[in-house]
């Protein structure tokens, strides 16, 4: 959606706004607008501390380079600073809470560690929604090392990795049929006390199928079974970080007891740790003790143990002897039912059933995207004011749907770019080192980036098993190299209108 139709899209808004005392502001990129209290003394730009203003442009462009354009601009963009009363604690704010729940789910970690590589005094990044910030629940996400635990642990919950369970992410609110039955009779057989049937589980999919929302569905169903049980849950991402920081600190006893006495561990996104080998080794002992000791173990990645390359092969074999379940790519009807699910979940909403036929139609990738262009829809209705018809969702959805038609694969990319190189296919996945091989690879991955949703293990994968750090490595070289060197920039725009069409 181009700037001036989103602008639009608010102007009323905005203009009510301005007579009940808001300020309004306007993103460095003119693109978007942001909206702060001026009644309570809360302005958004401007008044900010500088350097944490620095480090929020900073944080945004690195969010920016990481999730993809279309990601970005569709739930991060949107994000604005607002003024904190304490030094450290960051506040955010989103413009509905249907993206700040989203926001919270997926980049709460991730915001407070990106604010902490800019910023090491930053021990919070809290995120709000913007316009009704008294109303809405705040979540905060609190800096670690986490607190030393009590020398006898006391029979209460604990989860070591915030945010705590989503709340949404229970067994009743999943969708179930042929592609998930596995994985979901798998994770609630898990969830029932008494001696586990086995253990690990080990569930994979692609992106955005749900089984990040499967774990947190374990956890509070133990939890409501055994409630005096330790559960910790947490991505593999922040397993790392806390290790790393553990060992900075020199205090990797207290990391230790923390992830082996739980009753219920679970880890998300594993492949993340793949060339991890500090990591790995840490977290192969981590394993064997909550398993040696009967205490249950969830794995969740993008591909299968097998498949997890760059992990050693002790952990995948270990993991292989549990149950391994997949999550297929959602059909029709299963989109369809997901979408009437969540919508049970928005009281006083009404979409008509053309618009979530059209949704589930034509958001075919994953249950993420289909989840967050039915919020995008609802969200910029409320803002606007405006009732939901089949009109109003293709003209929010524009883009979501004209990118869903036509969707290039990686596949496409190394056809053209080694066609463009006179290079085989073949060559853009070797190992091969030579500059005439390696460049135009680097350009392949820049381009995989930027044109398709695949994520930066993904791309890796594809290019014949590189890390996700090769992956963007690639991206930034790419981006340096279309500044200062004519031949490299014209390549890329050639290979740009090729593929795009
Ligand atoms: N079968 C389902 N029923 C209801 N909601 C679902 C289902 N599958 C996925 N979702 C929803 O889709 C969204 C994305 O799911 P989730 O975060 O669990 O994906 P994921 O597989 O963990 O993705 P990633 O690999 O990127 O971490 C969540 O909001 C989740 O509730």
């Amino acid at each position: 959606m181009g700037s001036r139709v989103h602008f639009s899209m608010y102007v009323s808004r905005v203009k009510r706004l301005l007579k009940q005392g808001f300020g309004v502001g306007v993103w460095n990129e003119g693109e978007a607008v942001t909206i702060a209290n001026r009644r309570s003394g809360s302005r958004i730009d401007g008044s900010q501390d500088d350097t944490v203003a620095r480090a929020w442009a900073t944080v945004r462009a690195h969010l920016r380079e990481s999730a993809g354009a279309r990601l970005f601009d569709q739930w991060l963009k949107p994000m604005a600073l607002a003024p904190s009363p304490e030094q450290g604690a960051v506040r955010l704010t989103l413009p509905s809470a249907f993206m700040t729940n989203w926001v919270r789910n997926h980049y709460a970690d991730r915001l407070l560690q990106e604010f902490r590589a800019q910023l090491p005094g930053v021990h919070s990044v809290t995120i709000e929604t913007g316009l009704a910030a008294a109303s809405t629940p705040v979540l905060t996400v609190e800096s670690l090392p986490a607190p030393a635990e009590p020398a006898e642990p006391a029979a209460v919950v604990t989860i070591a990795a915030r945010p705590p369970l989503d709340a949404r992410f229970t067994f009743d609110r999943f969708v179930v049929d042929a592609s998930n039955r596995v994985a979901f009779n798998a994770a609630r057989a898990l969830a029932e006390p008494g001696v586990p049937r086995f253990s690990p589980l080990f569930l994979h999919s692609g992106t955005g199928q749900g089984k990040t929302h499967l774990m947190h569905a374990i956890g509070a169903a133990y939890l409501d079974a055994v409630p005096a049980a330790r559960v910790l849950l947490m991505s593999a991402e922040r397993f790392m970080f806390d290790f790393v920081s553990a060992l900075r600190s020199r205090d990797t006893h207290s990391f230790k007891l923390r992830l082996r006495s739980a009753d219920l561990l679970l880890i998300d996104d594993l492949q993340f740790i793949a060339g991890k080998d500090s990591t790995q080794e840490e977290f192969f002992h981590t394993m064997n003790e909550v398993m040696g000791a009967g205490k249950r173990l969830v794995i969740s990645a993008d591909r299968c143990p097998q498949g997890l390359d760059g992990v050693e092969a002790r952990i995948t074999s270990r993991l292989s002897c549990g149950l391994v379940a997949d999550i297929k790519t959602p059909d029709l009807a299963l989109r369809r039912a997901v979408l009437t699910r969540k919508l049970a979940d928005m009281p006083g909403v009404t979409v008509p059933a053309e618009v979530l036929d059209l949704l589930a139609a034509r958001i075919t990738a994953n249950i993420r995207d289909l989840e967050g262009a039915l919020n995008r829809v609802v969200a910029y209705a409320q803002l606007t004011e405006s009732p939901i018809d089949l009109e109003f969702a293709v003209a929010t959805l524009g883009d979501v749907l004209r990118g869903a038609e036509r969707r290039v694969t990686i596949d496409e990319i190394q056809k053209a770019v080694s066609a463009h190189f006179e290079l085989k296919p073949v060559d853009l996945v070797s190992a091969r080192r030579a500059v005439v091989v390696a460049r135009p690879r680097q350009i392949a991955m820049y381009l995989a980036k930027r044109l398709t949703t695949r994520s930066l293990p993904e791309i890796g994968r594809k290019f014949g098993g590189r890390d996700h750090s090769t992956v963007i490595h690639a991206v930034r070289r790419i981006e340096e190299l279309r500044d200062k060197d004519r031949e490299i920039d014209t390549a890329v725009r050639v290979l740009l209108r090729e593929l795009e069409g």
